[in-house]
């Protein structure tokens, strides 16, 4: 009952590309719904009524009482959105060319959100070509995950420096092509046997330069490490994507969903035996995860995804303000981005670390396996 629930309240907000062409546009988040419920073309079980849909929400410890006040009052998902600090708009029109978008948005603010309704349009073709059902069915069939968050501590104890998460990234929008000859697998090895506790593969194509058949490739190379998918994550269609392609964790921007995403979005991860790295790069998205129960891994970028502005010292503030009720929480945290010497890392360890998430400074090196000792200032035990 719930799962149709959270199915139905989904397709709002995020999974509006499982509606017919032109079916869905930007309006109320209940009409988009109810819409999108009938719009599915197979449901996982009989349509509910909206009045089942309300009762299941209402008893739902999930959704709290403000929550289903806005989705009853039918506000869009831009406003609550605003209402918890997010900057990023979706345009909800996968359909629509981005000149259409523009037309009636503007253009985009910055790069994420510009990144964002490029993704809209990327999940509903994706959707399109792979339907929900199918990739999750291929989601249940891949070999189980590995334990992402227990990696990040066994190594973090092992070594009593932070674990490291190294990252197969190939280009990015702030740095352009960071490495011409790139071979992801060899990259993979070469960071697993050097000490890395898990991988980070970047799958956006069109910013990245990364894929899906990347990760695939990684996952199927005898590599061990678990990997996270790096993704911009808007609809829990790319969530089962990852993990029937491999995928042991999963990212999730604040700064892009809601915390009604989050929470709905933590729950599948749950429910797929993955991890969730839950990102944040100010006080106000720090103050949001933390309130969100099931919270157990917390990246802190220092690279603004809004200006590409890196700042180390960022990790530093934020831990220095809640770093008492992340340890009580038991929650693990992540410095990420930026990270190019051994007085980085020590730097951030000493702000409260027990993780970095590194691509830049070992993916430029000719062996970024042994980079890897560079940036550590010594070798890395497995
Ligand atoms: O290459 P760097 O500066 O070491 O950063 C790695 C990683 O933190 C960065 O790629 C990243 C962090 N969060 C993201 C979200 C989307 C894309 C990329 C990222």
């Amino acid at each position: 009952m719930m799962e149709s629930a959270l199915v139905s309240r989904s397709v709002g907000s995020s999974s509006f590309a499982a509606a017919p062409r032109g079916s869905l546009p930007p309006g109320p988040l209940r009409v988009a719904t109810l819409t999108g419920v009938r719009a599915r073309a197979r449901p996982l079980r009989a349509v509910p009524s909206k009045d089942s849909i309300l009762e299941a929400l209402a008893q739902d410890d999930m959704l709290n009482a403000a929550e289903l006040v806005q989705w009853e009052n039918g506000k869009s998902v831009n406003s609550i959105a605003a209402s918890q600090g997010i900057r990023i708009r979706r345009h909800c029109r996968p359909t629509a060319s981005l000149k259409e978008v523009e037309e009636e948005l503007g253009a985009p603010r910055n790069i994420l959100e510009k990144i964002i309704w490029d993704k809209e349009i990327e999940v509903a073709e994706g959707l399109a070509k792979n339907p929900l059902k199918e990739v999750m069915e291929a989601a249940a069939k891949a070999p189980p995950t590995r334990d992402f968050y227990g990696a990040l501590q066994a190594a973090f104890k092992r070594n009593g420096l932070p674990a490291l998460i190294a990252e197969v990234k190939k280009a990015s929008p702030s740095r352009g092509v960071l490495r011409e000859n790139f071979n992801p697998v060899e990259i993979a090895k070469a960071y697993e046997k050097n000490g890395a506790a898990c991988l980070s593969i970047l799958t956006d194509e069109k910013y990245f330069q990364g894929s899906f058949e990347n990760l695939e490739k990684v996952r199927t190379s005898g590599v061990k490490c678990p990997l996270l998918c790096k993704e911009f994550v808007i609809d829990k269609w790319q969530i089962y994507n990852a993990r029937s392609k491999g995928a042991d964790a999963i990212l999730l921007i604040a700064a892009v969903l809601t915390d009604l995403d989050i929470k709905y979005f933590l729950r599948i991860c749950k429910e797929l035996g993955m991890t969730a790295l839950i990102e944040v790069h100010d006080e106000r998205e720090m103050e949001r995860v933390l309130n969100i129960n099931g919270v157990k891994l917390i990246g802190i970028n220092n690279r603004s995804l809004e200006t590409f502005v890196v700042d180390t010292a960022n990790t530093k503030m934020l831990l220095e303000k809640h770093g008492d009720s992340i340890r009580e929480k038991g929650i693990l945290v992540v410095g990420e981005s930026g990270l190019f010497t051994p007085d980085d890392v020590a730097y951030v360890q000493n702000a409260g670390v027990s993780a970095v998430l590194v691509g830049e400074s070992l993916v430029k090196q000719e062996d970024p396996g042994r980079a890897i000792a560079g940036l550590f200032g010594k070798e890395l035990l497995h």
